[in-house]
């Protein structure tokens, strides 16, 4: 929309809601005259909070703290923003948040904070009965009389001029029939308070009635929060609503290390961020949420700030290799990290003992050595042949006899000593380095807790190093992953790490909450031959069985003869999006040149297009571009797969081994790929018709 447009459509939504406020305002102060008993501080903080029920929210006054004789809640209020479990305090000085404790008149009244805390726990059970993540329960004290925005713990702290504003701010996130089944559940678990002086019931309803124009100084804040939320798209839903499996698991006392497992859009880092906010929330604690790429991070910090603010800023998002380079420095230690050089060490290495040697028999290029020391030597951290020579190649299918293993030990000292000789490190030392310092840090570190998302794709050392940070202690390391999308070769088994992981800890989903039955069957018929091994060791069939939530998709096959004709129809199909739908769509490719190509397509047909690693997560009027790998985690509502059987050549019966690996490799990508999509998966093909 042109910036003009934009600008005139807020000042008409500012009109329409300025009016709809002072109607609200006005039944909103009449109903708070009702409530005789409180000071009128009280009746002024009610009245924000009434204005509030005038849109949509329900406000239960003054009720039963269940399992306690006497003891009441002041307010429970729901709504679009949440649940905010709230304590009215009408305190002669302000309260402060001094270093965690809540301070007035110079004394501690820590105790308030405590029974606060203890009546919203109780709320929370009852949210998450109702099958609601606890995330989205708030516990609040409002004081009237004073101005102030503060937070102790995960308790806000308002004055009673900004509760209003602060909660018609809140971004939506609780659809309207939910707001009332869960007011519903709540006037059940909570019931009224017997003896209580508030008028109990709903509000009066609205009329142009004309009324004293008393406390209207108090719109302000309220209108400009208004027209916010009102210009602000909600929230994805499944941020707050979790299935009660869900939502058991985010709560869960783990005695040790545990693991979620499952397919494909089964949940897993939902409930990863959700449980990350969680423990930040039951501890003053930080949390580590690790994954292997290096978009994800900032996607996945978007989508926990969003979530649950008050807490996000106790969850340190990086990708592991970032993580570790921060790490060496806070320790002093400098990683010399070159990849271009150590590139090139490796290129002299080969052409020095690997060209000519047996390893040119089974695999003339060099990649797949380079693959074999990255991933199995130095992922490893294999430090002698001896153990080179009998360790399990996980993930590798070509066999290596001893003489071959004794090659690429040579091929790899090779690449050692001239690594050494130009001082330079590789992605794999970085890690080495990092875990001997960890280890030597041991009960040291700064995190409480580590969630490690997609630790399929980490290699043994960067497990080992994540391990180390917090041991076997409760609630520590958090494992989240499925074999199946291992998108690189090489891999490790958690008895390899020294990890044990046994009974409830290991966790499995199983419902598909993301693909139509279409879309994921035909990404399933792409693996389905492909027996894989997941980091518990258990090889798994590539069809596996999954639980479908009732859910539309289409699978869109295109095939023209020519790429310029299969190119064209791309575009048509990109054109053809409706207003608004590009930021939910992506096109992904297999390689960093044909990103490179479909990029400057888009770019000559004036399609706005963001590349993977710079989306943050944020919504953005642009097609997403990027590799099969970096959409690793993601998920869009339209994914765009052009060309996709570019790199799926079936292997002819006298393919080498190291060619099956390859195209087994390029099909769990493609299938990663093709599980991002969630309503429609354009598949596009250059089929040149056969000659007749
Ligand atoms: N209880 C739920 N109800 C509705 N939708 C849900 C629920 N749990 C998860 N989802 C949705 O399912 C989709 C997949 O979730 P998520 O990305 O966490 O899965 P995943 O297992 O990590 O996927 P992948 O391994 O493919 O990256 C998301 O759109 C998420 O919002």
């Amino acid at each position: 929309m042109a910036a003009g447009g934009s600008a005139s459509r807020r000042a008409q939504e500012a009109r329409r809601q300025e009016r709809l406020l002072r109607e609200q305002w006005q039944a909103a102060r009449r109903q708070a005259r009702r409530w005789e008993a409180a000071s009128e501080g009280e009746r002024r903080v009610a009245a924000q909070l009434l204005v509030l029920t005038e849109r949509g929210w329900r406000l239960l006054v003054d009720r039963r703290w269940p399992g306690t004789r006497a003891a009441n809640v002041d307010m429970l209020l729901i709504g679009p923003g949440g649940v905010f479990v709230i304590d009215v305090k009408n305190w002669r000085s302000a309260p402060q948040a001094l270093d965690g404790r809540l301070v007035a008149d110079g004394a501690s009244r820590d105790e308030h904070a405590t029974r606060l805390l203890a009546v919203t726990k109780v709320a929370e059970s009852a949210v998450a009965s109702l099958g609601m993540s606890p995330v989205a329960v708030q516990p609040l004290m409002v004081f009237a009389g004073h101005r102030l925005h503060a937070e102790l713990g995960r308790i806000r702290l308002l004055g009673e001029r900004e509760v209003g504003p602060a909660l018609l701010s809140e971004r939506r996130r609780v659809p309207a029939p939910t707001v009332n089944a869960i007011a519903n559940h709540l006037e059940q678990v909570f019931p009224e308070y017997e003896g209580s002086s508030i008028p109990q019931g709903a509000s009066e309803p609205i009329g142009p009635r004309a009324d004293s124009a008393d406390g209207l100084f108090d719109l302000e804040g309220l209108r400009e929060a208004a027209l916010d939320e009102a210009l602000k798209a909600p929230i994805e839903q499944w941020m707050t609503f979790l299935h009660p499996d869900q939502v058991a698991l985010v709560r869960r006392n783990w005695s040790g290390p545990a693991r979620i497992s499952g397919p494909a859009g089964t949940g897993k880092t939902v409930v990863g961020l959700h449980r990350a906010a969680h423990l930040v929330r039951r501890t003053n604690g930080r949390v580590l949420y690790v994954t292997f790429a290096n978009n994800l991070p900032r996607v996945q910090a978007t989508f926990l700030t969003s979530m649950s603010p008050a807490v996000a800023d106790r969850v340190d998002f990086r990708s592991l290799h970032s993580w570790a380079r921060e790490f060496l420095r806070d320790c002093g230690v400098e990683a010399r990290l070159n990849g271009d050089k150590a590139e090139t060490a490796f290129s002299l290495a080969w052409k020095h003992v690997g060209r000519d040697s047996c390893l040119a028999e089974i695999d003339p290029a060099p990649t797949y050595w380079r693959e074999e020391i990255a991933h199995v030597i130095k992922g490893r951290g294999i430090t002698s042949f001896d153990e080179y020579a009998t360790v399990p190649r996980l993930r590798r299918r070509t066999s290596l006899r001893r003489n071959h293993r004794q090659a690429v030990w040579a091929l790899f000292e090779a690449y050692e000593a001239l690594r050494a000789e130009r001082g330079v490190h590789d992605f794999n030392d970085v890690l080495s380095l990092a875990l001997t310092e960890a280890r030597r840090r041991t009960g040291r570190h700064r995190h409480t807790a580590v969630i490690v998302d997609e630790v399929q794709d980490l290699t043994l050392v960067g497990v080992r190093l994540l391990h180390s940070l917090v041991g076997d202690a409760p609630n520590g390391l958090l494992l989240v992953g499925d074999g199946q999308q291992a998108v690189y070769p090489g891999g490790f088994r958690m008895s390899d790490a020294g990890i044990d992981i046994r009974g409830d800890r290991a966790q499995v989903l199983r419902t598909n909450y993301r693909n139509s039955k279409e879309i994921l069957d035909a990404a399933l018929a792409v693996v389905e031959q492909d027996t894989f091994e997941d980091i518990d060791g258990l090889p798994t069939s590539g069809r596996r069985d999954v639980d479908l939530t009732y859910h539309d998709g289409q699978v869109i096959h295109v095939s023209r003869p020519t790429r310029a004709e299969h190119d064209q129809a791309l575009l048509d199909a990109l054109r053809d999006l409706p207003p608004g739908a590009r930021a939910d769509s992506a096109v992904l490719c297999p390689s960093t040149r044909a990103i490179g190509q479909y990029q400057r397509l888009l770019d000559r047909a004036g399609i706005p297009a963001r590349l993977l690693e710079h989306y943050d997560g944020r919504p953005v009027d642009a097609v997403k571009l990027g590799s099969y790998r970096r959409a690793k985690g993601l998920e869009f509502k339209r994914v765009f797969l052009p060309d996709h059987q570019a790199t799926l050549s079936t292997p002819a019966p006298e393919a080498s081994e190291t060619q099956c690996e390859r195209s087994e490799l390029s099909r769990s990508q493609l299938f990663v790929a093709m599980t991002r999509a969630r309503d429609v998966l354009w598949l596009g093909s250059i089929h040149r018709p056969p000659q007749a």
